[in-house]
């Protein structure tokens, strides 16, 4: 029977062509296997590099590229294009099997042949990978043509621009090598190598590439596949993503990695995976710290998965919504505290006791040191450790603290209220003993759950193989706590994988982001540190724009005009995101935009569509990405945002953790840019800009 396999780079280029285009590639290749046995009409191509290219028919016009191995009936469509480019392109062309890892590469045989060896700026220049050995590039997989090829290189930049025309494999491995990593490191990064490889056989080669060719069984698939042209994450993970969606743990284990690396990929894959192995319906939960997270790994899941009996067995919800539906299981309807009702509740005892400390202190106290660390009794507070919480306390305040903290919480249950942080620890303790409502669970977003919310999860679920799978990046919390998985009764124990490669934003953007960070050490969730390290992006594009204006009316101003400069290039109103510090100056640009005919919605009130720009806070652009972004408002009275910060005179461990977290609100942020990133400011600039790079 024909097997016919899509070249992954195809599914792009299928989602950029005319629809009438796209109604007769898929007419054509939804009747392949049929056409297979009354004949194929594909044309050998003259002059070529690979007598097994051919071309096929999709019209007058169009014609497709196809690989069509000399034995057996394998195929890959490799392009679609006009008649003329579909012949040079193929003529040009040349499949191999790559001798490390067993997979088939497409390269540009003319423009590798033709390219001119690099002259170096200056005499004298090393060459780029002089530290690499042939024996060590060979073993990567890298071949003789590509070594003498890369032999020539002295920049990183020449290499990137001959991405296109270099075997895919080949390429990854030399780009890994030009930013540093060892031949060891490369290594491990690849997949695992076949048993054998016989390098004249391509149709093998084709059938062992699933992160390049996708096999199509029929016309639904073949239409399923080109329902999504974009979302290859369907289809193509990285061997690291793989690894981590597809492994069996002992216990609970983690992926790790920089903005747009795939970690909410590889948690929707883990939840598939899962799935397919359980029969039970709701036994996996794949969990986040906000609805609107949530309802966007919902629709993951759905592009992900079309068959309803998987779907029916991960149950989808935010973390405070499943504690809300266990507690009032047990407890009926829960009312939950106003922010003003909980203020007022802090001032009244303050009040009664004639306490020396403010409302905001208490409530800080109760949350961050009693909830956080879960202690129950005043001999535990008077032994606590209160690491972050700089301004130290003797045992008579500590004293006085705990009788606050017990009359609000006998307050709360007098008048039957709850707080988040109350239905969570209920919910938990319902569960330590009870039934466990899973089998699984998937967390995304992990640097952002409170500690009450993870003692929740971990009630939730038996522990053991594959209980918990935790996605995260501490690089980018833009909430409070600290959480050390450890103490929850969390234990990794190693069980981590971590991502490098980010999927969505260009070199340019991401290193620009990067640096806004500043190098700071930040936790790891298990009581080490993380990096960034390492976290790279194979895309280049042009380097954001930073730039100050005089006025905030400027300021939106230009902002109007960067849209619709943005609009006239062809970019949809909904591939533009807009973020600020605040949600007034977010407000006032979308009064701005609006005036300027141009379609805006505030993420306040809607999610995004396709047709208005997306306006929003920094905080609600957590987990969104857009084609162009821009970041306003980003002046030394609004980031970092005063009312945010800890003065150091109070608390200077605080201030220091208060100014990381605002400096990570900005990175994530600039990271949801795919393509251009514009970041502004009137006035003088944000301080985390002045020590950045100003253009
Ligand atoms: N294997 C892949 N192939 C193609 N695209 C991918 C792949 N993995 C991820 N992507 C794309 O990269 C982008 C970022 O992915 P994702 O949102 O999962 O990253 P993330 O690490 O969770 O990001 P962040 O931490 O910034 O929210 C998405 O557009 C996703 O579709």
């Amino acid at each position: 029977m024909a097997q016919l396999f899509i070249d992954k780079g195809f599914f792009f280029e299928f989602g950029k062509l005319e629809k009438s285009v796209q109604d007769k590639v898929y007419d054509v290749f939804g009747k392949f296997e049929q056409a297979t046995h009354t004949g194929l009409h594909l044309e050998k191509v003259n002059n070529a590099h690979d007598s097994r290219m051919r071309t096929i028919r999709i019209d007058q016009f169009w014609r497709g590229v196809v690989l069509a191995p000399e034995s057996g009936d394998t195929y890959m469509l490799l392009k679609v294009l006009p008649h003329d480019d579909a012949y040079q392109w193929a003529a040009r062309r040349k499949a191999t099997v790559n001798a490390a890892i067993g997979v088939v590469e497409i390269r540009d045989m003319v423009a590798i042949e033709e390219h001119p060896a690099e002259v170096p700026d200056h005499p004298g220049t090393a060459p780029l990978l002089a530290d690499v050995s042939d024996v060590d590039l060979e073993r990567l997989g890298v071949d003789e043509q590509v070594r003498g090829f890369a032999r020539t290189l002295t920049r990183v930049d020449q290499l990137e621009s001959a991405r296109g025309m270099l075997p895919e494999a080949q390429y990854d491995v030399l780009l890994a090598l030009a930013a540093g990593y060892t031949p060891e490191q490369v290594w491990e990064e690849m997949p695992p190598p076949p048993t054998s490889i016989d390098p004249g056989d391509v149709a093998a080669a084709i059938a062992r590439s699933p992160q390049r060719a996708v096999l199509v069984t029929g016309p639904d698939e073949l239409m399923e596949a080109f329902t999504y042209p974009f979302a290859l994450w369907r289809i193509y993970l990285h061997p690291t993503q793989e690894r981590a969606a597809h492994a069996s743990y002992s216990g609970p284990a983690r992926v790790m990695g920089g903005p747009g690396t795939g970690k909410t990929v590889v948690a929707l894959h883990r939840a598939r995976h899962l799935a397919e192995r359980t029969a039970t319906d709701r036994s996996i939960l794949l969990t986040t710290f906000t609805k609107t997270l949530a309802s966007s790994l919902e629709d993951g899941l759905r592009i992900l998965i079309d068959d309803e009996d998987l779907l029916r067995r991960i149950d989808v919800r935010h973390i405070d919504q499943l504690a809300y539906q266990i507690t009032s299981r047990e407890h009926g309807r829960l009312p939950v505290l106003k922010e003003s009702d909980e203020k007022n509740r802090w001032l009244e005892i303050i009040k009664r006791f004639g306490l020396p400390f403010t409302d905001a202190f208490l409530a800080q106290e109760w949350r961050h040191v009693i909830l956080a660390q879960d202690i129950t009794s005043l001999l535990d507070y008077q032994r606590a450790r209160r690491t972050g919480r700089g301004v130290r306390l003797g045992s008579v305040q500590r004293e006085q603290i705990w009788d606050a903290v017990t009359a609000f919480a006998d307050g709360l249950a007098v008048d039957g209220v709850w707080t988040y942080e109350t239905i969570c620890v209920e919910a938990a303790r319902l569960l330590r003993d009870g039934d466990k409502p899973y089998r699984h669970i998937v967390v995304d977003e992990a640097q952002d759950l409170a500690p009450w919310q993870w003692r929740l999860l971990r009630a939730a679920v038996p522990a053991g193989q594959d209980d918990l799978f935790i996605a995260g990046d501490t690089h980018q919390r833009i909430y409070e706590h600290r959480v050390s998985l450890r103490q929850v009764g969390i234990d990794i124990a190693g069980r981590a994988e971590r991502l490098k490669l980010n999927y969505r934003t260009t070199a340019e953007i991401l290193a620009w982001s990067i640096g806004l960070l500043h190098g700071e050490p930040i936790d790891d969730m298990d009581e080490g540190l993380d990096r960034l390290a390492g976290c790279r992006s194979a895309v280049h594009g042009t380097p954001p724009t930073v730039q100050g204006f005089p006025t905030r009316n400027a300021e939106l101003a230009h902002l109007a005009s960067a849209i619709r400069q943005w609009l006239d290039k062809g970019v949809e109103a909904g591939q533009i995101g807009v973020a600020a510090r605040t949600s007034m100056v977010a407000d006032e640009a979308i009064k701005v935009l609006k005036a300027a005919g141009i379609p805006a919605v505030s993420l306040a009130k809607h999610s995004v569509n396709d047709s208005e720009v997306a306006v929003g806070t920094m905080h609600r652009m957590k987990g969104l990405e857009f084609r162009c972004m821009a970041v306003i408002g980003v002046n030394e009275h609004y980031v970092p945002y005063p009312s945010a910060i800890v003065s150091a005179e109070i608390d200077a461990h605080a201030h220091a953790r208060d100014l990381q977290r605002e400096r990570s609100l900005l990175f994530v942020a600039a990271t949801r840019a795919r393509e251009d990133l514009l970041v502004t400011w009137h006035g003088n600039p944000s301080p985390f800009l002045s020590a950045h790079s100003i253009r």
